[in-house]
This record gives structure tokens, C-alpha cells and sequence, in this order.
């Protein structure tokens, strides 16, 4: 709940490239602003695992859609603890390995496995809404196919170099330009997808923070929240 509206029910969609920042603004908001936090880039990472832990052909993507109904996926929603696992095994740590991290881009191209996601995801923002919650989701296609009609539609953005250097700090490594690298080839192939490529549409407010703090990120986007939820909610 904030002080200039309510924000009951209401849907935050963030989108933006590898290491813009989405994951940090979202569950620095939701915090902020009392809201529900969905990571669905864990979800198709989390599939991603599942299928190389199965043996599955990821770069087959007729094997890919044959297994996706198999793993049972399942998110917690609070920003300070999020969770994922799959078949009841916390795989939190798992998904980011640098195997999945290289394989995610396949199985997320196979549209069996994104039918699959999208209607996870949306189930999961129907489930809070119902509890009158609100709820910040972020990925790849939540402004332009997950949630459209969010009142909140963010495309995070940052330099290449500055996702770059925010990404190296994070993974401990003095091995900047590799890491740029593996940032581009993600952004290529998730841009360059046939079904729901990561792409910014007109009524999606970009926000580039090459140049800003975290802090600075989450204040603006909590302005922009209180703002709508001020003229949703009348
Ligand atoms: N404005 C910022 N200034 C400095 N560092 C930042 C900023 N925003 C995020 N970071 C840091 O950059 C790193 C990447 O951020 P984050 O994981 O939130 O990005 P992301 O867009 O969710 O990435 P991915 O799509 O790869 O999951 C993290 O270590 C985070 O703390
Ligand atoms: N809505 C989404 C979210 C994620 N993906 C794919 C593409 C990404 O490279 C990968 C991992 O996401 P990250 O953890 O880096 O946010 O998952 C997607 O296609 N759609």
C-alpha cells in the first residue's frame, strides 16, 4: 500500500536486456511499495535445468515441446525471498550456472515451452490479484505478451558496458569484455526469436540507467507506481 493510492491488484510489467537491472528494481518496488515479485526469467531457467538434467536435446526443439508438461515449476512471490523450484526441489541455485545460463535462450525459443510460462505467469498474477495484491513482473515479454495491459509498462535499459561492469561485479570476475560478450549473445537470440522476442513496444516507458544508482532506479519507478496507483485507483 503506498500513501498516494492504493496499489491493490495492481501489475507492474518490466522488460529489458540481460543485466539492465530488472530483477534488482523489481524487488527493490516491491518491497518498497508492499508488492508481489515474480522473476519468469527463473521460470525458463528452471525449465532449462530440468531439461539438461533430464538428458533432453535443448537444441531440439521438438524434443524441448514433447517434455515441457513434465517438470512441476513452482515461484514464491516475496521480494525478499523469492523461490523456485522444480518437483519440489529448491533449484535457486542451480539455474544460474553458466550451462543454463547458456542454454536458457534455446528452450525459451521453443514456443510449446513459452504457451507453458505465459500461462504459469498468468496465473500467478491472477492468485494475487484475487488476494488483493499487487504485483511486479519482469522478463522478457511481460509488456508486450504477459501482461499488456499493466497500468505500469517499463523498459529497462543500461549501456552495454554498464550491464557489463554491474554483471562482472556481481560474478566476481575481472573478465569484463567475456562477460559483454555473453550479455550480447543472450540479447541477440532472445531479440531475435520468432515468438515473443524481447523488444520494446511505444506505450513501454524506457528507463536507461547507465549512470544511475540502484537506489536512484528504485525511487523513480516507486514515483511512477504511486502515480498510477493514484490514478487507477482514482
Ligand atoms: N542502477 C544500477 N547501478 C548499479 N548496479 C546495478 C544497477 N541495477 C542493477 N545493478 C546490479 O547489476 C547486476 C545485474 O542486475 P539484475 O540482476 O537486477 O539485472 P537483470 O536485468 O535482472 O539481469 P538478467 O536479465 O540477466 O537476470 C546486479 O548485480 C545488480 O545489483
Ligand atoms: N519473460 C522471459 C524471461 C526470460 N526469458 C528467457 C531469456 C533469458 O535469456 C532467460 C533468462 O532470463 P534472466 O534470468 O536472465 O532474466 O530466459 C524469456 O524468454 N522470457
Amino acid at each position: 500500500m503506498s500513501g498516494q493510492g492504493s496499489t491493490e491488484g495492481i501489475v507492474i510489467a518490466i522488460d529489458g536486456p540481460s543485466g539492465s537491472g530488472k530483477s534488482s528494481t523489481s524487488k527493490g518496488v516491491a518491497k518498497a511499495r508492499g508488492l508481489r515479485y515474480l522473476d519468469t526469467g527463473a521460470m525458463y531457467r528452471a525449465l532449462t535445468w530440468w531439461m539438461l538434467d533430464n538428458g533432453v536435446d535443448v537444441h531440439d526443439p521438438a524434443a524441448v515441446a514433447a517434455a515441457v508438461e513434465r517438470p512441476v515449476i513452482e515461484m514464491g512471490t516475496d521480494p525478499a525471498s523469492p523461490t523456485i523450484s522444480v518437483d519440489g526441489r529448491d533449484v535457486a541455485v542451480e539455474i544460474r550456472t553458466k550451462e543454463v545460463t547458456g542454454n536458457v535462450s534455446a528452450v525459451s525459443a521453443v514456443p510449446e515451452a513459452r504457451a507453458l510460462l505465459v500461462r504459469t505467469q498468468r496465473a500467478v498474477i491472477d492468485a494475487a490479484r484475487r488476494e488483493s495484491a499487487g504485483i511486479v513482473v519482469e522478463g522478457r515479454d511481460i509488456t508486450t505478451v504477459v501482461a499488456p495491459e499493466a497500468p505500469v509498462k517499463l523498459f529497462l535499459t543500461a549501456s552495454a558496458e554498464a550491464r557489463a561492469q554491474r554483471r562482472s561485479r556481481e560474478i566476481h570476475t575481472g573478465d569484463v569484455a567475456a562477460t559483454q560478450a555473453d550479455l550480447a549473445r543472450r540479447d541477440r537470440l532472445d531479440s531475435s526469436r520468432a515468438h515473443s522476442p524481447l523488444k520494446r513496444t511505444a506505450d513501454a516507458t524506457e528507463l536507461d540507467t547507465t549512470g544511475m544508482t540502484l537506489d536512484e532506479v528504485i525511487a523513480l519507478v516507486v514515483t511512477l507506481v504511486d502515480e498510477a496507483a493514484a490514478t487507477v485507483r482514482g
